[in-house]
């Protein structure tokens, strides 16, 4: 019997879905949403009600029968740091992802999701691979002050997923490798894989690493310090300058990397300058990861939304291909990686982990 399965991906700039029957996929698809759209709603959890009625709506235009679905799973939130896996989505978790105890993400939409729609149709709800997967080894968490600790916080689903993909192609297992991953969306992290665990990443919510769509990423320490005293800035609106108002959407009021390449191409110098720091950025922090792995890397992979395109891919390529061969996987493969977390649970394969 096909199993049908919900996969909901809550991304920053989109909501990602496909149902599966088992490990076919009936069908896909991604709504867009403009950070004009987002700007309405006063916190990421405020938008769930926007966001599943988006999600039930493509279904029904799809013809879907829903009492076919044995399972829903979302990409999961801001948790306390877990190790990978599926995780039964529980009370205690929702509560956690609804009042952002760990922090606001889109992502912390997916086990809510999940939830509500599994609870509607009495089946149950998993999130897997978490953006809060810890593999940072004791040495990448230290900061120069004693009272701030780094966490890892990044596209640990797909980042994990493409690695696993390129062994594959290579004929090799994924922890036999070294890899810099580096993935390309709303929100930019760099992950360097060894052997199957991500020793370094860049946190891509709270200002480190690159500058992305949305995010403000890396900022000197001092200046953003005055900014942030001399506007009188609250708590929130900290959190939205870094996360959701930063980076492409601050130059240029768009969280759309097209509409930046369509200003570009009619001359406009600023959009091309600011473009290209961010390629720019992200190569130093492949880098950095090149030099955790002690430059023993066998492949560096570009992914996400981003690397669909060609001129930020050169622009990346140019400065890091001397440190390993480049492949680029444009987009993600979040959906299926969440369906085969789930798939393995109901085929009875794995337990689904507790989040206590
Ligand atoms: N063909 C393309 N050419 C250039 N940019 C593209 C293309 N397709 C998507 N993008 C850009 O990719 C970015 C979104 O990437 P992606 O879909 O991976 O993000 P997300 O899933 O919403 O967020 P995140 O990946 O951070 O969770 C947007 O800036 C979008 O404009
Ligand atoms: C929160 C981890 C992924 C991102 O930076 O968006």
């Amino acid at each position: 019997m096909a199993l049908g399965i919900l996969a909901i991906n809550p991304g920053s700039t989109s909501t990602k879905i496909a149902v599966f029957e088992s490990e076919n996929l009936v069908f896909e698809e991604k709504i867009a949403h403009s950070s004009e759209e987002l700007s309405k709603f006063d916190s990421i959890v405020a938008q769930y009600p926007f966001r599943k009625k988006l999600i039930l709506d493509v279904i029904k235009s799809r013809g879907y029968n829903l009492s076919n679905l044995k399972a829903v799973v979302g990409r999961g939130g801001l948790l306390k740091p877990l190790e990978g896996g599926t995780y039964a989505v529980n009370q205690r978790m929702l509560e956690d992802l609804k009042n952002g105890v760990y922090g606001e993400h889109a992502s912390n939409l997916g086990g809510i999701l999940a939830h509500e729609i599994g609870r509607e149709l009495g089946i149950p709800a998993f999130i897997v691979d978490p953006v809060v997967v810890d593999e940072l080894e004791p040495v990448a968490k230290v900061t120069g002050i004693p009272e701030i600790r780094r966490r890892s916080v990044f596209h640990a689903l797909n980042q994990k997923a493409v690695a696993r993909r390129l062994a594959r192609n290579m004929g090799k297992r994924y922890d036999e490798l070294n890899l810099i991953v580096a993935h390309l969306g709303g929100g930019i992290t760099v992950g360097a894989h060894k052997r199957g665990r991500v020793v370094e990443v860049n946190n891509g919510l709270d200002g480190e690493g690159p500058f992305s769509p949305e995010r403000a990423g890396r900022l000197p320490l001092m200046d953003f310090a005055k900014l942030v005293l001399t506007k009188n800035l609250t708590i929130n609106e900290i959190k939205k300058m870094l996360a959701g108002k930063g980076g492409l959407v601050a130059y240029f009021g768009t969280n759309d990397a097209r509409e930046i390449k369509k200003m570009i191409q009619e001359g406009n110098e600023e959009a091309k300058l600011v473009y290209e720091a961010m390629a720019y950025q992200v190569a130093r922090e492949i880098g950095a990861c090149a030099a955790v792995l002690c430059g023993k890397v066998d492949a560096v992979i570009l992914t996400g939304g981003l690397a669909h395109d060609e001129m930020l891919v050169e622009w990346i390529k140019e400065r890091v291909s001397f440190i390993a061969p480049v492949y680029v996987f444009p987009g993600e493969d979040e959906l299926k990686a969440l369906a085969e977390g789930a798939l393995r649970v109901l085929a009875g394969e794995e337990r689904p982990k507790e989040y206590v």
